[in-house]
């Protein structure tokens, strides 16, 4: 490999990143990171690769979601633990629903830098800095709060710790024990008839692990039953902060990005010249990188050589997002060549950054029935080349917020300004990722069936 450190990427171009005002504070700070302990272990980072790369032969399926932004305001007990609850309340659906194995990934812990489509945003008239994600500057709208602060990337750090100490915990302390399967539910509204057909799929496991207790298999002896596997991913953004938190392995001596498990580049910024691409080749976790609608099928394969050059299953899942509409005219082109040219890589649907809208109220939203249309469309396609839909990305959150129009409720334009939260993008609420969640299981089960087939 061509000579590689945490700081080549200096030596390139970049884009969406802040202008500190004062760069000697900020160097300070990097280099306070930098003797910072890492947030996880390479070894974790290593079993998510493993994990992935079933999902890459078609063994396992992704579900990565969370936050568009998290946000300090936001940091509570309470939100982890029901963006948590909402991701095992779906994973399990699709596990029951798709027969088959589930990797998560939530969004969270060190989901904090944002790329936007424009340096300004005005408001009444008044023009400032655009808001950059907390880890850069602040949500509030004066001059001084848009002016980006290094401080904030040590508090990011400590939120991400915090966050990832609370996921562990929910991961193997109980929470998420298969037995506690009926308290994953977060659906608002009592008479939701997606609750009943959850409960329904939650006495079904229950009464099967009143079976396997019968036989001896209980919590106790099978950690399984116990305790699962939450993995971090965020977009590894803001370079001098990715930069600082990576470190060389004692064990096998290779380079990871040790702020998450899993980091990918966003549309934005994966210019194959540019810094992103050369930070992300060095680094040993699984990656990915979002596939908006320009990706032309030849551009597509200088990426995954520049990221994936070893051809490793679980190295790099392709992050698709187009829209509803123009996905099946553009999607079939970039598989075909991939399978032509053999990239082992994992295909996952990001149905959300392709449909924002601004509803008629002036709330920046997407609309259910687009996310779930482009979401069929990805499995369509992946049906007909056949290859295999490995996985989905959602921009979701365990709070009862108005963000995204439709579903079985059918939020209107007018009800988005009830409980509108969100720092950046609008995401989907728990109702609608339990509703999505059934949807999904079924085109899973589809998918699973079709390739057995084969
Ligand atoms: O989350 C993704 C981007 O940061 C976001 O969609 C950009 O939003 P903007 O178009 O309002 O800048
Ligand atoms: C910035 C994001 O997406 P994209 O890079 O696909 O626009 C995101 O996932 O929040
Ligand atoms: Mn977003």
């Amino acid at each position: 490999m061509k000579s590689w450190n945490p700081n080549s990427w200096r030596n390139f171009p970049i884009v969406q990143q802040p202008e500190y005002p004062d760069q000697a504070v900020l160097k300070s700070i990097e280099a306070e990171l930098n003797a910072a302990p890492p947030l996880v272990f390479a070894e974790e980072t290593r079993s998510l690769y493993k994990s992935l790369a079933d999902v890459c032969e078609g063994k396992a399926f992704l579900l990565q979601g969370g936050d568009c932004a998290e946000s300090f305001s936001d940091f509570s007990a309470t939100n982890i633990r029901d963006t948590f609850k909402t991701l095992l309340q779906m994973a399990v659906v699709l596990t029951y629903g798709g027969k088959c194995p589930v990797v998560k990934i939530a969004r969270m812990a060190g989901q904090y830098a944002k790329p936007r489509s424009s340096d300004y945003e005005t408001f009444d008239g008044v023009t400032l800095p655009s808001y950059r994600g907390d880890i850069i500057n602040s949500f509030e709208f004066t001059e001084a709060a848009r002016i980006p602060d290094p401080a904030r990337l040590m508090k990011a750090y400590h939120h991400s710790a915090a966050t990832l100490n609370l996921l562990r915990a929910f991961a193997q302390g109980g929470l998420a024990d298969l037995h506690q399967v009926h308290r994953w539910n977060m659906s608002f509204v009592a008479a939701n008839p997606l609750r009943d057909k959850f409960q329904k799929v939650a006495d079904r496991i229950q009464e099967a692990l009143e079976f396997m207790e019968v036989c001896g298999i209980s919590s106790s002896n099978a950690p399984n039953l116990r305790e699962t596997s939450l993995y971090t991913s965020h977009e590894a953004l803001l370079l001098g902060y990715e930069e600082a938190l990576t470190r060389r392995d004692h064990l096998t001596g290779d380079w990871y990005d040790c702020s998450s498990h899993f980091v990918w580049i966003g549309e934005r910024t994966r210019q194959l010249d540019h810094a992103h691409i050369e930070f992300f080749r060095g680094i040993n976790n699984p990656i990915g990188v979002k596939v908006g609608p320009g990706m032309k099928p030849d551009e597509l394969i200088e990426l995954i050589d520049a990221l994936n050059p070893d051809n490793k299953a679980g190295r790099l899942t392709l992050i698709t997002r187009m829209g509803a509409d123009i996905l099946p005219e553009k999607l079939p082109a970039l598989v075909r060549k991939v399978q032509q040219e053999g990239r082992k890589v994992i295909w996952s649907s990001d149905p959300m950054h392709g449909n924002t809208e601004k509803a008629s109220t002036g709330y920046k939203t997407r609309n259910f029935n687009n996310i779930l249309t482009e979401i069929s469309q990805f499995f369509a396609v992946h049906k007909a080349e056949g290859s295999y839909p490995g996985g989905v990305h959602l921009e979701m959150t365990g709070q009862h917020v108005t963000e995204c129009t439709g579903g079985a409720y059918g939020l209107s334009d007018e009800d988005l300004a009830q409980r509108y939260r969100t720092q950046c993008d609008p995401r989907l609420n728990a109702d609608q990722v339990l509703e999505l969640g059934f949807l999904i299981a079924d085109l899973l089960k589809d998918a699973r069936a079709h390739r057995a087939k084969k």
